[in-house]
């Protein structure tokens, strides 16, 4: 039987800032078993975003728990089995001075402490991250000095770097252009075939249908959660709920996007 990484019961969220204090979810039930690659997709502001951050300990549990490896979630400790890669790493303060290959490295002081030296399997553990997102070239380059696209494949780079074998990624590949899309979803594929465990936030249909095992669609509520053969039998009406407007689909070959 597969073992379950992440088990979300009952897990209920309010902003408390929000005026009109309505859920950003509620009531969510989810299961994620080891080597899965799940994809939560749902409309803005449907509370992608706040499940995972719940989920990483970002935000404090109000109502319902999240257990990680059958751990409580506020008990777990071992966060250097978590990478995480947040929407937001993109607009990483632009003036801050640290070159590529810092910013990397900097993704194992959690795991050695801030004062420690890097040693040479850390050199080498930057080295094979740099490599696998195609930014060797960019080491020495300041942070600052690079595009959206790059700076973004550095914070993926960064998150990989303690070799996690649970990824969480949100929207990812916002600003990357098509090339570095296809490869950083290939990046993908080889961690899932070394059983690393992967949540993926995203708005693209396309990617869901092919690369993901199973599929979460949440709106406030826990629309669907199952496999993504039976995702892609929703038809346009069931989507079109989850969404809360219309939607069409259109077919380009094999895939199909969904647009309103
Ligand atoms: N810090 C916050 N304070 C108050 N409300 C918030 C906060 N963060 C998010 N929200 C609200 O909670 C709801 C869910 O937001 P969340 O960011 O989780 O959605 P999302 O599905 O990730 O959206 P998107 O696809 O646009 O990134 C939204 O209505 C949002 O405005």
């Amino acid at each position: 039987m597969s073992e379950t990484i992440f088990e979300v019961r009952d897990l209920s969220y309010v902003y408390t800032d929000r005026p009109e204090k309505t859920p950003a979810l509620k009531d969510i039930n989810l299961k994620i078993n080891k080597g899965d690659f799940l994809a939560i997709v749902g409309p803005n502001g449907s509370g992608k975003t706040t499940l995972v951050k719940l989920i990483l300990g970002l935000l404090s549990i109000q109502t319902g728990e999240i257990l990680i490896n059958g751990k409580r979630s506020r008990k777990f400790n071992n966060w250097d089995e978590v990478g995480y890669v947040s929407q937001k790493s993109n607009s990483f303060q632009k003036g801050f001075p640290a070159t590529v290959s810092e910013v990397v490295l900097s993704g194992l002081t959690k795991k050695k402490g801030l004062f420690k030296s890097f040693n040479k399997q850390d050199l080498a553990a930057r080295d094979r991250v740099l490599e696998l997102l195609d930014i060797k070239d960019l080491a020495d380059k300041n942070i600052s000095a690079l595009s959206g696209g790059q700076t973004q494949r550095v914070f993926i780079a960064r998150a990989l770097v303690t070799k996690p074998s649970i990824l969480v990624l949100d929207e990812p590949t916002v600003g990357i252009d098509a090339r570095h899309v296809r490869e950083f979803y290939d990046v993908l594929s080889r961690l899932k075939n070394e059983e690393v465990t992967i949540l993926l936030v995203t708005h693209d249909i396309g990617v869901v249908v092919d690369k993901a095992d199973s599929v979460a669609c949440i709106n406030e509520h826990l629309h669907f959660h199952g496999s993504n053969h039976d995702f892609q039998q929703l038809d346009e009406a069931e989507i079109s709920k989850i969404y809360g407007f219309p939607i069409q689909f259109v077919s380009h070959d094999h895939d199909r996007e969904c647009c309103s």
